[in-house]
């Protein structure tokens, strides 16, 4: 340990006048003089001390002033201790946290301990936090409500630690933020008749500081930060007549425990006193006895009012200080050659769980491709097959689809018109002279020709002519054709067409033009049929087709897939 002695730091902090000080018709008893010292305005009293700050000052000044060195010897490996000591209402938790729009010391000490890190390029830093607060002398963790009352232990190396308490590791000024809001959520604050939000415990908020040259492997440093806010000592009747039970038990404990450490810093200040140092009266001073011992570099606020209603707690305060003023120190920087520190202990399992990290990730990435490729042989396999049925159903409709394109044609080639029926079956049965078919002709010629005169888009004479010319060649057959044709006339129009014929050309021709006309109606309902199956197969097709096309897109991605991987 390298080691250097010196007094602890202590400065007077006076706040402005509170509004029940403003109403009353108090005087103001203390005043600043010059830099350091704080006097008595009617009386002779002057205490000069290392600083003092009268009400106009902002809490930066007096971290700029005293809190800095300390943080930058914490920084440096050597541990610090901030508190501030003052009658219950005189500004220590506005000193020590500060308000809205008016960060206390400890803020403060936590943006300059990360800008610190920032700045230290050839260092490296783990920094721990706890927060703890001694209540009715219990030692409670404010940032796990579940530990209650923890235990103080003590080894050789190691100091006075406190069992079981929460250490956050914490990488960011905002992460320490956090932890100092859940803090407060958890600590003992009430309403007094001097303080409508008095702290009804000390409070100490920890640091710890652990550094090492990034190059160097065993030269570690591990420095304590301590925070304190302690509890405002109380006259003891203020509480008699107004006060709750429990207000008035913790005020007896506060008390007490503040006595001790007045007890512990007389004897301290005392170079010649051999009488033993009460550290173990209470919880507050055992915790402080490594850094009063001189284990740290110690800095006391003493928070007063400058009111004359308060003089006598205020005149105890200034002989506090006074007194811890006198405390000589020897400070050492804390070299720790220790496998067990933090700093190297985080790094070798940083090292470790990279090292496991690598491995999981290699596996991992095995697994998947095994996985992967597995799984993409699959679905090809399953593609693939379902691309061969398709194929093959493709293949099986087409065929149908031809089958019977040529059963339709087979089909349309079995209609028979009716008049070719007849002509037919009628030519059988028919004299030679009665020539049916050339008749049927002629009459149909007749009547396009008639169709052909009535149609206005064409020439009237030479439709007419034309008419007459065809009319003139079939002239000579005109009174046979003309009895004929209103014959076959008849029967076509008349409902027994062969009335003039003998009972067996009746019958024959008669069942003849029924069957034809059977025949040709069921032809029709046959090619209807299969005009809609064909329709039907068509629809399929082009079903079948878009369910090619998308099993063909899905294995060309999954052919890219593969090529990717
Ligand atoms: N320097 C200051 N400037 C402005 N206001 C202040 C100052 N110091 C204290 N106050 C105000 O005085 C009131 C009491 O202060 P604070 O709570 O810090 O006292 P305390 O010493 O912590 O009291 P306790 O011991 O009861 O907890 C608060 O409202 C606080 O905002």
């Amino acid at each position: 340990m390298e080691k250097k002695e010196e007094n602890i730091t202590v400065a007077v902090r006076i706040r402005p006048l509170n509004e029940r000080e403003l109403k009353s018709t108090a005087e103001i008893a203390w005043e600043k003089k010059g830099n350091n010292i704080i006097k008595e305005i009617k009386g002779t009293r002057e205490f000069p001390f290392d600083r003092v700050y009268d009400p106009s000052t902002q809490t930066s000044q007096l971290f700029n002033d005293l809190a800095s060195q300390v943080i930058s010897k914490c920084m440096e490996g050597y541990n610090g201790c901030i508190f501030c000591y003052g009658q219950t209402g005189s500004g220590k938790t506005f000193t020590m946290h500060g308000a809205k729009k008016f960060p206390g010391i400890v803020p403060q000490a936590i943006e300059a301990i990360f800008s610190h890190i920032q700045q230290a390029v050839q260092k490296e830093f783990l920094i721990r936090c706890s927060y703890i607060e001694i209540y009715n002398e219990s030692i409670n963790d404010l940032l796990n409500t579940n530990s209650l009352n923890l235990q103080l232990a003590e080894d050789r190396r190691n100091g006075i630690k406190i069992v079981g308490v929460t250490e956050e590791v914490c990488t960011s000024p905002n992460q320490v933020q956090s932890l100092l809001i859940l803090g407060e959520t958890h600590k003992n604050i009430a309403s007094t008749s001097f303080n409508q939000r008095s702290s009804r415990a000390h409070s100490i908020f920890r640091v710890i500081v652990e550094s090492k040259n990034s190059f160097g492997k065993t030269d570690l440093s591990v420095a304590a930060l301590n925070l304190i806010d302690l509890a405002g000592s109380e006259s003891a009747n203020v509480h008699t007549s107004t006060a709750s039970t429990t207000r008035t038990r913790e005020m007896k404990y506060i008390n007490r425990s503040l006595l001790t450490l007045s007890t512990v810093i007389m004897r301290l200040s005392d170079a010649k006193s051999t009488t033993p140092i009460p550290y173990r009266d209470s919880k507050l001073t055992r915790l402080l006895q490594p850094a009063l011992e001189g284990d740290s570099k110690v800095n006391i606020i003493c928070n007063i009012s400058p009111c004359a209603i308060t003089y006598e707690e205020t005149l105890s305060t200034l002989k506090f200080a006074q007194r811890a003023k006198k405390i000589k120190q020897t400070i050492g920087r804390n070299h720790v050659i220790d496998s067990k520190a933090l700093i190297i202990k985080y790094q070798q399992e940083i090292i470790l769980l990279q090292q496991k990290l690598r491995e999981m990730e290699q596996r991992l990435e095995q697994e998947v491709n095994t996985q992967v490729s597995e799984e993409v042989t699959h679905q090809l396999i399953i593609l693939q097959e379902e691309k061969e049925k398709a194929d093959a159903r493709l293949e099986n409709l087409l065929q149908e689809k031809i089958q019977l394109q040529k059963e339709l044609e087979r089909y349309k080639s079995f209609i028979i018109h009716p008049e070719n029926v007849k002509s037919s079956k009628m030519s059988n049965t028919e004299p030679d002279d009665f020539d049916l078919i050339s008749c049927r002709k002629s009459i149909e010629y007749l009547h396009k020709m008639r169709d052909e005169v009535n149609r206005p888009s064409i020439g009237f004479r030479q439709i007419v002519e034309s008419r007459n010319e065809k009319y003139e060649k079939i002239k000579p057959k005109e009174s046979l054709l003309t009895e004929h044709i209103d014959m076959i006339q008849d029967m076509l129009n008349c409902d027994e067409p062969f009335e003039g014929f003998s009972g067996d050309e009746k019958r024959n021709s008669r069942d003849c033009h029924v069957d034809c006309f059977k025949i040709i109606e069921e032809q029709d309902r046959i090619i209807q049929t299969l005009e809609r199956a064909l329709g039907d197969k068509d629809e399929e097709i082009l079903i079948l087709k878009d369910e090619l096309t998308l099993c063909r897109n899905n294995l060309a991605t999954l052919q890219r897939n593969i090529k990717k991987k």
